[in-house]
C-alpha cells in the first residue's frame, strides 16, 4: 500500500539533505541563537550519520542568519559526527522558502527533510495533513503567524511537489519544535506533511480513519503476527533486550524526563508530577519486571482444554492473543514500557498515547524500546501523539480489536461513547479501607497510613477511612486521627461524629471524591454492613480493604464487596501487577468484562478453538457420533 511505501522509501534513504530555516534556529526577535533547539538536531543528525546516513545540513536563511547557524551546527557537529565518518556537510542557503533543489540534484539525495516552525501543510480546518495530494486544493503550510519569515505557501509547495514527483525525492516538512523530529521520521513515523507520489494511491476500504491511522494500526497487525511465528526463545530475548536497553540508555531517559519535568512545573497538579518522575530506582524496577515477564511460561498457545468430540475429532482450546490494542494513558512514563513489555509477551500489536506531559519522555522510551525490538520492526508498537489521531483510531473498529483507556472517568465515558471497538475501561480509585470493631488497632493504623501515604497520587491510594463506631469509645478514633495527622495526611469530616468531633477539619468535597494528594475523607460507620453499602454507594469499584481479626467478618467482606480487588488485613496499594507478581501492568481495570484488577499477560490474551480430525464431516449431525470426552 502506497504511505507504507512512502515511509520504507524516508526509512531506506542514504543520502539526506536536512534543511533547516534560520527563523526556527534562532530566537523570535531574530537576533540570538537558539541553541537548544541547534542542539537536538546536532544530537539527531550526528545520530543519523552513526548509522551510515550520508547527509547535507543547509541553514537556509538571510546571508547573516544563515552564517550564524551554519557556523552553530559546524560548531557541535565538529564534536558529536562520528569519527572519521565524514558524512556530515553544512552549508548555507539564502532562500529561507524555496528548497535547497540545486543540494538534492548535486548529491543524489533521495530525502529532503525541511524543518521550521511549521508542523505540515494544512487544510482548510486548520488540520495538519499527512500526506500531500495535489488534487486537493485549500492547502497552505501551517506557518506560525508569530514569525515573520513565514513560508510563501505556492511557491513551496509546488517546489516539493515538483521534486517529490519530477526527481524522485521524498520530501519532508515538519517542525523543529516536535521531539526527536529527526530520528522519529526516519523511524517511519508520520510527522509532519510528506510530498511523495508513492504515498497517493490508498488502499481499497479505508474509508474510516486518515490513511496514518489506518497504516499504523494494519502494520501493527502485521507487525504482531511475525511476533507470534516467532519461538519462545526470540520472544523472550527481545524483553530481554527491551530490559537491558531501559539500563543502557538511562541517562538519556533521565535526561529527556527532567526537561519534561521542567516544562511541567508549576503548570500542573502535584498528583500529576509525582507520576510524571522517573528515577533510576524506577528505571531498575522496571527492567525487573521486564525479566520477570521474560521467565514467564510461554503464555501464548496454552492448552485450555482438550476434548474429544467424536472417535478420532479432538478440539483443543488454547490462549491466543487480541490482536491490536490501542492504549491511552495518563502521564506516567514508566506505563510505557510496561505495557510495551506486556503487549510482547503476549504477542499483541500496539498503538500507544501517553499524556501530553510526558511527551518527550515517552518518545525517547518508544524509541528505545523499538530498537530493541529487532526482526519483528518498530510497527509493533506506534507512538500516538495527539488527540485527533485518537478520534481517527476509535473509527477503526475492523483494524483495532480493544481500546484499553487509563485514566480520568471522563476519560473512560468519553471512549466509550465514542467508539465501537470493545473498551476495557481502566478508571479512578475511590478506595476504601474499613476498620472494622474486632481489628487490631496498630496493625490498622499501620495499614492505613501507607494506603494513603505510600503514594498518595496512586489510583490505588486509599481516599476515604470507614472507622467502626465502637472506636469512639475506645480510643481508636484519636489514634487514627494523630496516625493520619502525623503522616501529614489532611483530614476532610464526613459525616455527623466525625464533623462535630473534628471541627477543625474541612468537610469532604463530595461522597466520591478521589484526592490523589496526602488527604483523606474520614466517616464512622455503625456495622460491616453499613460500611459495605457505602463502598457499593460511593467507591469506584477498584480496590478496598477491611482491617480485622475477625476472619468469618473478613470472609464476609471478601465475599460481598463487589470490586476489582478486595483484601484484608493488607495495605489497598498491593493492587499492582508488579506486586501481584505479574510483572508489570497495563493498568488496574475498573471493568467487568474478561479482565479485571491488575492486568498483566493474560488479560491481554482471548483464546482459539483447534481441531484436529482425519476427514469427518457433519452429515446433518449424522456424520460422526459424538463423545464430547474432555480429556484435559
Ligand atoms: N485504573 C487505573 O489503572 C488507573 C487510573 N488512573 C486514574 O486516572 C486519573 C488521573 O489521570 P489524569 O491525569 O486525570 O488523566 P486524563 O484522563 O486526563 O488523561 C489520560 C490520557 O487520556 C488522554 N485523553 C484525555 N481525554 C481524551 C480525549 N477526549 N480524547 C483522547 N485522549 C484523551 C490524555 O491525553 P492528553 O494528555 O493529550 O490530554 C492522556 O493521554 C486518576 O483518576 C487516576 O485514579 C490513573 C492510572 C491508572
Ligand atoms: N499500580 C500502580 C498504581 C496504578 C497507577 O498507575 O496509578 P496512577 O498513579 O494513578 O497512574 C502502583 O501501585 O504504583
Amino acid at each position: 500500500m502506497s504511505s507504507e511505501a512512502s515511509r520504507l522509501n524516508v526509512m531506506a534513504a542514504k543520502n539526506i539533505v536536512i534543511q533547516v530555516t534560520t527563523s526556527a534556529a534562532m530566537s523570535k526577535a531574530g537576533n540570538q541563537l537558539n541553541l537548544a533547539a541547534i542542539g537536538s538536531i546536532a544530537d539527531q543528525v550526528s545520530m543519523l550519520a552513526g548509522k551510515g546516513h550520508n547527509i547535507q545540513l543547509v541553514a537556509s536563511g538571510t546571508s547573516t542568519s544563515g552564517a550564524k547557524v551554519s557556523g552553530a551546527f559546524n560548531a557541535l557537529l565538529s564534536l558529536k559526527e562520528p569519527e572519521g565518518s565524514g558524512l556530515i556537510h553544512v552549508s548555507t542557503h539564502p532562500d529561507e522558502s524555496s528548497l535547497a533543489s540545486s543540494t538534492i540534484q548535486s548529491t543524489g539525495s533521495t530525502l529532503l527533510i525541511y524543518l521550521s516552525h511549521a508542523q505540515g501543510i494544512v487544510d482548510s480546518k486548520g488540520k495538519v495533513v499527512s500526506t500531500y495530494d495535489p488534487s486537493t486544493a485549500l492547502l497552505s503550510p501551517s506557518a506560525d503567524t508569530s514569525n515573520p519569515m513565514s513560508l510563501s505557501s505556492s511557491s513551496f509547495v509546488s517546489s516539493a511537489w515538483e521534486l517529490a514527483s519530477g526527481h524522485g525525492c521524498v520530501v519532508v516538512m515538519a517542525s523543529t519544535s516536535e521531539t526527536d523530529v529527526l530520528s522519529r521520521i526516519m523511524a517511519g513515523h508520520q510527522i509532519g506533511t510528506v510530498f511523495d507520489p508513492a504515498a497517493l494511491t490508498t488502499a481499497a476500504g479505508s474509508a474510516v480513519g486518515s490513511s496514518s491511522s489506518r497504516d499504523m494500526a494494519v502494520r501493527a497487525r502485521a507487525a504482531s503476527r511475525a511476533l507470534q511465528a516467532l519461538p519462545t526463545e526470540e520472544r523472550v530475548a527481545i524483553l530481554n533486550r527491551v530490559a537491558a536497553a531501559l539500563i543502557q540508555h538511562q541517562e538519556e531517559i533521565l535526561t529527556e524526563n527532567a526537561k519534561d519535568v521542567q516544562e511541567a512545573e508549576g503548570k500542573v497538579a502535584d498528583s500529576l508530577l509525582q507520576r510524571l518522575v522517573l528515577k533510576p530506582s524506577k528505571i531498575s524496577l522496571l527492567a525487573e519486571g521486564i525479566r520477570a515477564i521474560a521467565l514467564q511460561e510461554e503464555p501464548i498457545g496454552k492448552l485450555l482444554t482438550k476434548t474429544e468430540v467424536a472417535e478420532g475429532l479432538i478440539l483443543d482450546k488454547v490462549t491466543a492473543p487480541i490482536g491490536v490494542l490501542l492504549i491511552i494513558f495518563e502521564a506516567r512514563p514508566d506505563a510505557l514500557p510496561q505495557i510495551a513489555s506486556l503487549a510482547i509477551r503476549s504477542g499483541n500489536g500496539l498503538l500507544l498515547k501517553g499524556g501530553k506531559e510526558a511527551a518527550r519522555s515517552n518518545a525517547v522510551l518508544h524509541r528505545v524500546i523499538t530498537q530493541a525490538v529487532g526482526p519483528v520492526g518498530p510497527d509493533l508498537i506506534s507512538l500516538v501523539q495527539t488527540r485527533e489521531e485518537i478520534s481517527d483510531l476509535l473509527g477503526l473498529d475492523d483494524v483495532i480489536d480493544l481500546v484499553i483507556p487509563r485514566g480520568s472517568n471522563a476519560l473512560v465515558t468519553h471512549i466509550q461513547r465514542n467508539t465501537k471497538i470493545p473498551v476495557l475501561g481502566h478508571a479512578d480509585g475511590v478506595c476504601h479501607l474499613y476498620i472494622d470493631e474486632a481489628a487490631d488497632l496498630s496493625m490498622a493504623l499501620k495499614v492505613m497510613v501507607d494506603s494513603k501515604v505510600d503514594y498518595p497520587a496512586a489510583c490505588n491510594a486509599v481516599e476515604k477511612v470507614l472507622l467502626h463506631a465502637s472506636w469512639l469509645n475506645k480510643g481508636g478514633f484519636d489514634s487514627v486521627c494523630s496516625a493520619l495527622r502525623d503522616a501529614g495526611v489532611l483530614i476532610h469530616a464526613e459525616g455527623e461524629a466525625v464533623t462535630r468531633l473534628l471541627s477543625d477539619a474541612p468537610p469532604a468535597p463530595s461522597g466520591r471524591h478521589e484526592y490523589s494528594a496526602l488527604a483523606c475523607t474520614l466517616r464512622v460507620v455503625g456495622s460491616m454492613q453499613e460500611a459495605i453499602d457505602h463502598i457499593h454507594a460511593y467507591g469506584s469499584s477498584h480496590t478496598d480493604a477491611i482491617i480485622t481479626e475477625d476472619f468469618s467478618q473478613a470472609e464476609s467482606f471478601l465475599k460481598a464487596v463487589d470490586s476489582a480487588c478486595v483484601f484484608h488485613n493488607a495495605s489497598t496499594r498491593f493492587a499492582d501487577g508488579f506486586r501481584f507478581g505479574l510483572g508489570a501492568e497495563v493498568g488496574i481495570s475498573t471493568s467487568r468484562i474478561h479482565a479485571r484488577g491488575p492486568v498483566g499477560v493474560e488479560g491481554l490474551l482471548t483464546s482459539k478453538w483447534i481441531m484436529r480430525g482425519s476427514g469427518q464431516i457433519v452429515a446433518k449431525d449424522n456424520g460422526v457420533s459424538y463423545t464430547h470426552k474432555r480429556m484435559s
